[in-house]
């Protein structure tokens, strides 16, 4: 089993209260990540994870410090001030795992990712693809890159890692922890499957987040996942077992694809 699990930054803080951590949430994913590894190993099946997260209550009240009308600005201070921001999320966050004996490891993308001219990622898999043949589990975090086609900056978001590995590294399962259950249509009902019959419609119902949020929130979520037909459960990270049952193909959310 090879997965792709994208953390959102809802369910690991706060995102309304700088650098706040829900720790509960934090300590009961990794022990339910854990749980997975041991299934599969009870299994004798192999079992491959890369995790996402985004930038929660860390990087996105620092980014939009940086922001002004749409650009970045002093960011010879800025680039720092939101990696710094991010790494101190993303440590948080592995020595959470590493207390389980996850084998957890860090990708910075600020130091190696970029947009190119054509607003398409220019990211290098190779040691990514390394680490797992290690047996270890990547960590990529939501962050600050260069754009080259703006020839400013641009966040790179877990709604960008998220569908871009799974288009390139094709993963049995593409999974988006959420704090909702799904995507929910106008009426607040749980859309099942979202495919070209019904994307006009789900376009309307997408709403900007309801939080701190510097990048697109459910819309980015959907739309890079439609876009690049890749096959995402759109899930609630908060409900108790979810993590694990998602990581076991056994979840209920929105089937995007
Ligand atoms: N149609 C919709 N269905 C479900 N949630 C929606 C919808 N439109 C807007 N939202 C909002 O999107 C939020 C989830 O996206 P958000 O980016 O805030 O969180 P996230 O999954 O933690 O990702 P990130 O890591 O980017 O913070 C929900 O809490 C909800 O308020
Ligand atoms: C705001 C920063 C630096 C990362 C945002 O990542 P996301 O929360 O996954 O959109």
């Amino acid at each position: 089993m090879f997965a792709i699990l994208k953390l959102g930054g809802s369910i690991l803080c706060d995102k309304n209260i700088p650098y706040s951590i829900n720790w509960e949430n934090l300590e009961n994913i990794a022990i339910e990540i854990k749980e997975a590894i041991e299934y599969y190993k009870s299994k004798n099946e192999e079992f491959k994870l890369i995790i996402v997260h985004g930038g929660g209550s860390f990087g996105h009240p620092v980014a939009k410090k940086y922001l002004k009308d749409g650009k970045f600005v002093d960011m010879g201070k800025g680039y720092w001030e939101i990696q710094k921001a991010m790494r101190k999320f993303n440590n948080i966050v592995i020595e959470e795992l590493q207390n389980f004996e996850i084998p957890a490891v860090s990708i910075q993308a600020s130091s190696f990712i970029t947009f190119d001219n054509e607003s398409n990622l220019h990211f290098d898999t190779n040691a990514v693809e390394k680490m797992l043949d290690k047996g270890l589990i990547p960590v990529i975090h939501g962050d600050i890159v260069i754009d080259e086609k703006t020839d400013n900056f641009k966040i790179f978001s877990g709604d960008h890692a998220l569908p871009f590995l799974s288009k390139k590294l094709n993963p049995d399962l593409s999974l988006h922890a959420s704090d909702v259950d799904g995507v929910w249509d106008l009426n607040f009902k749980i859309i099942e499957n979202i495919n070209s019959k019904n994307i006009e419609d789900v376009l309307k119902s997408l709403k900007p987040s309801n939080k701190e949020d510097v990048t697109g929130g459910m819309h980015l979520k959907v739309m890079e996942c439609y876009n690049l037909g890749i096959k995402t459960i759109i899930f609630n990270g908060n409900k108790k077992r979810n993590i694990y049952n998602a990581l076991l193909k056994n979840v209920k959310g929105t089937l995007i694809n």
